[in-house]
C-alpha cells in the first residue's frame, strides 16, 4: 500500500508551497508515478462518460452540473453492475481540485473496450466492456449528455473540465496503434502518455493550434459564418495553423484566404482549449484594417457569409440568450460566453465604449 499522497507530495519542510504549486506538483507526480496514481484513484473524484458523453446532474434550480463520484463509490457501483476494478483503472487523470483531490475521467461506454489498455494491469476484453447506459444513469442519479449540449449547459468553471476529459478519453480511444510500427500502444496509469509496445515511441495527447481573430476597422468588427453554424450565428474568423507558421503568419493568411483583407496591429488576447470537433488550442487575437481597405472579398468555399457589424448591432446581439428557432425573425446570434470568440467580441465592445479603437 502506498503512503498517503499528502505526505508523499508535500514540499520540503523548509519551504512552504502555495496551494497552487502543491496542486501542480501533485498532478505532475501522478503523471510520473503509476503506483501513486492508482492509489489516488480511490480517494479521487471521477467524472463518468458514456461513449464520450459526460454524466450531468440536474440541480434543484433546474440548471446542470457535473457529477463526480469518489473512487470507492464508483467501485461499489461497478460491482453492482457486474464490472470490476480493472475498469476503474482505465480512468485518465485530468487535474486536481483546490482541496488537493485528484480528478479523473472514465468512459464506461462502448469505446472503452481495449484489451491490454493499461500497461500495468492486464485486462481481458470483458473487464473493460461497455456498461449499460441507463443502468449507470440510474445508479448515479444523472444523465449522459452529448458534449456539444453539455458544454453549454455547464458553468464556465465546469465546462472546461468535461471538455478536457472528453478530449483526453477520445485521444486514447483513437491512438491505440503506433503510427510508425503498427504495434498496439499502451498507456501509463495517468493517461498522459502512450507507448508503442515495441518500445520505439512515446506519444503525448495532441491539440491542433487554431488562430481566431476579431478584425476591427475602427468602428465595426468583422464576423463570418460557416454553412454548418447554427441559424443566425456569426463568429470571429478562425483557422488551423499550418506546419511551421507563426501565430501572426497563420492569422494573416486565414484572413487573406477567407475575406481577402490584409490586417495589421495584431495583438494577443487569450486562449482556450476547444473540444469541437477534435481538440484545438484556440489562440484569440485582435487585428485591424483601415476603413479605406475594408472591402470584403469572401471565399464562399470557406464561409457562407462575412460582414462588418456596428457597435449597436453587436450590443443587441450580446443580449440574445438563446439561438433563434426555426420560423423566428432573423437575428444575429453570437458564440456563447464559454467561447473565446465571445470574449474577443466583448473586449472589442469595451474598447469601442472607451473610444480606444477608433481610427
Ligand atoms: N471557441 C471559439 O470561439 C470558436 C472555435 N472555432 C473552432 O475553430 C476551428 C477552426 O475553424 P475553421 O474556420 O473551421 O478552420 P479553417 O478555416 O482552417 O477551415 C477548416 C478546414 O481546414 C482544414 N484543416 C487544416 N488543418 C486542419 C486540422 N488540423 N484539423 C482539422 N481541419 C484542418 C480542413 O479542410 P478539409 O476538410 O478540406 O481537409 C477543415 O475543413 C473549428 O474547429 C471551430 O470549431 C471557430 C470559431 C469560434
Ligand atoms: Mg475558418
Amino acid at each position: 500500500m502506498s503512503r498517503p499522497l499528502r505526505i508523499l507530495l508535500s514540499c520540503p519542510p523548509t519551504r512552504r508551497c502555495s496551494s497552487f504549486v502543491s496542486r501542480m506538483r501533485l498532478v505532475n507526480r501522478l503523471k510520473a508515478d503509476d503506483d501513486a496514481c492508482a492509489a489516488a484513484l480511490h480517494g479521487g473524484r471521477i467524472f463518468l462518460f458514456h461513449s464520450l458523453s459526460p454524466l450531468l446532474q440536474r440541480t434543484d434550480r433546474g440548471t446542470f452540473r457535473t457529477s463526480a463520484l469518489t473512487g470507492s463509490d464508483l467501485q461499489s457501483i461497478l460491482k453492482k453492475l457486474g464490472s470490476d476494478e480493472s475498469l476503474l483503472k482505465e480512468s485518465v487523470l485530468i487535474g486536481c481540485s483546490e482541496q488537493n483531490q485528484a480528478q479523473f475521467c472514465l468512459d464506461v461506454g462502448k469505446n472503452t473496450v481495449n484489451p491490454g489498455y493499461s500497461r500495468f494491469w492486464s485486462c481481458s476484453g470483458l473487464c473493460s466492456g461497455e456498461l449499460d447506459q441507463a443502468a449507470v444513469e440510474e445508479q448515479c442519479g444523472g444523465t449522459f449528455v452529448d458534449l456539444r449540449k453539455a458544454f453549454f449547459l455547464l458553468t464556465s468553471a465546469e465546462a472546461p473540465l468535461v471538455a478536457k476529459g472528453q478530449a483526453l478519453l477520445r485521444w486514447h480511444q483513437t491512438n491505440r496503434f503506433c503510427s510508425a510500427t503498427g504495434q498496439p500502444t499502451h498507456r501509463n496509469q495517468a493517461g498522459s502518455q502512450r507507448f508503442c509496445s515495441s518500445g520505439s515511441a512515446i506519444y503525448y495527447p495532441k491539440m491542433s493550434p487554431v488562430v481566431i481573430v476579431l478584425v476591427s476597422d475602427g468602428t465595426r468588427c468583422l464576423l463570418g459564418r460557416q454553412a454548418s453554424f447554427p441559424r443566425g450565428m456569426y463568429s470571429a474568423l478562425a483557422g488551423f495553423c499550418d506546419m511551421g507558421e507563426t501565430l501572426e503568419e497563420a492569422l494573416c493568411r486565414e484572413v487573406a484566404e477567407e475575406v481577402g483583407l490584409e490586417v495589421q496591429n495584431i495583438s494577443y488576447s487569450s486562449s482556450q482549449h476547444w473540444p469541437f470537433p477534435h481538440s484545438s488550442f484556440m489562440l484569440g487575437c485582435h487585428a485591424s484594417v483601415s476603413p479605406a481597405h475594408s472591402q470584403l472579398n469572401v471565399d464562399h468555399s470557406e464561409l457562407e457569409d462575412a460582414r462588418w457589424f456596428s457597435l449597436d448591432e453587436i450590443t443587441c446581439a450580446l443580449q440574445v440568450k438563446s439561438p433563434p428557432r426555426r420560423g423566428d425573425p432573423p437575428v444575429l446570434w453570437l458564440p456563447p460566453p464559454h467561447a473565446v470568440a465571445n470574449r474577443l467580441i466583448r473586449e472589442w465592445v469595451d474598447r469601442q465604449r472607451r473610444g480606444e479603437d477608433r481610427p
